[in-house]
């Protein structure tokens, strides 16, 4: 199959390079020429996967209309405040059977959209010929061609399917699911669980508290989830708990950085120059807990970790918030606290 991929950051790179993998003619949209250089002529991207060899079938070009011309799949994989103004001028440029893959996980602040929504509303497709790819995928060791698995969702089932066998290598196993909603929920809400355990690790608490988050934190994102037409079980999948074990626990993680830094002391400012790499539960955290507040959940994880986002908190106010709490049952309905 002939792929597009925009753009050339780490998960598009090391995505496309999955897709070469497994043998599919894959051309990447990289903004910046030494990057498309370099893809092309040295087979790396020393910008986003520095020291990692790419395949030699992989190829790259800085015009979008090139990479998307003739393309069965447009794969997109950039920050999810800039999707909306991105499709804007791609989607002129979409064949009429070309097929959208997300890679995101974040929310639209300005909406409260998810991702897929996004792109059914900007470039004017129709939910079967959209999918979502999720799930515990730290790019740089899949660029390196460890193992990991991911989920292809999609309203229909005959295109992720098609794409779960257009991605298999022997380093990577997607499986497919039905339920977009509880996928892009649990990508873009363990970005913010990743904030937290991040602040936690910062400011020196352990790994009790770690798992405190964690598992709070799945709770939260089934809470949400369920009132949006998720499937709960969803949450207990790759997508769900398994991105949130990889990107809360993994030092890999932007978000999960990101968090310790503010946990250090930086400022919102200051981790922010600190971070090269997009963190997208910065952005998405309070899109999420307006949308939680939209359909009366309690988020009180996200909450704190807006509120430290906004300075309105510092990250040892928001540990002694959460922890003075009053004392419930462990399971709750979805919306009561
Ligand atoms: N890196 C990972 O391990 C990983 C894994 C799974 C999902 N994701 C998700 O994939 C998405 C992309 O993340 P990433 O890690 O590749 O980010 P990145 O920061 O490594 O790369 C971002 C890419 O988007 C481009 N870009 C930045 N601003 C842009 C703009 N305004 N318009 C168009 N292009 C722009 C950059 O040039 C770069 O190619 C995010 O939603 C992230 O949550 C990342
Ligand atoms: O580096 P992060 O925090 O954006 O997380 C990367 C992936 O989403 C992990 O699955």
């Amino acid at each position: 199959m002939r792929f597009a991929v925009l753009s050339a950051g780490s998960w598009g790179t090391t995505y496309a390079a999955v897709l070469a993998d497994a043998g599919n003619d894959v051309l990447v949209h990289a903004r910046r020429p030494e990057i498309a250089e370099a893809i092309n002529t040295r087979h790396e991207n020393p910008a986003y996967l520095p020291g990692l060899d790419l395949p030699h079938a992989l190829r790259a070009t800085t015009d979008p209309a090139r990479a998307l011309a003739s393309a069965d799949v447009a794969v997109i994989s950039i920050p999810a405040q800039s999707l909306r103004a991105n499709l804007a001028a791609w989607s002129p440029h979409l064949d009429e059977g070309t097929a959208v893959v997300s890679l995101m996980k974040g929310i639209e602040t300005d909406t409260g959209m998810r991702m897929s929504e996004v792109i059914q509303e900007a470039a004017a497709l129709p939910a079967e010929r959209i999918a979502v790819l999720s799930g515990p995928n730290l790019a740089r060791e899949i660029a390196a061609k460890q193992p990991a698995a991911s989920v292809i969702a999609s309203t229909n089932e005959d295109l992720a399917d098609t794409l779960q066998a257009a991605s298999v290598t022997p380093y990577f196993r997607p499986y497919t699911n039905t339920d977009v909603v509880g996928c892009e929920l649990g990508g873009a809400v363990k970005n913010v669980i990743a904030l937290a355990t991040g602040l936690a690790t910062g400011l020196g608490l352990g790994d009790n508290a770690t798992a405190l988050l964690m598992t709070r934190g799945l709770a939260e994102t089934a809470r949400l989830g369920t009132v949006l037409g998720a499937d709960p079980l969803t949450f207990a999948g790759l997508a769900g708990v398994g991105d949130l074990v990889a990107t809360c626990a993994s030092p890999l993680s932007r978000n999960r950085t990101f968090g310790t830094h503010l946990g250090q002391g930086m400022t919102v400012a200051e981790a922010t120059a600190a971070t090269s790499q997009t963190a997208e539960g910065v952005k998405s955290a309070a899109a999420l807990l307006s949308l939680a507040r939209r359909h009366q959940v309690e988020m009180p994880i996200t909450e704190v970790v807006v509120r430290v986002i906004e300075a309105e908190l510092t990250a040892k106010k928001a540990a002694e918030l959460l922890m003075s709490r009053a004392p419930k049952p462990e399971l709750y309905t979805a919306t009561a606290s």
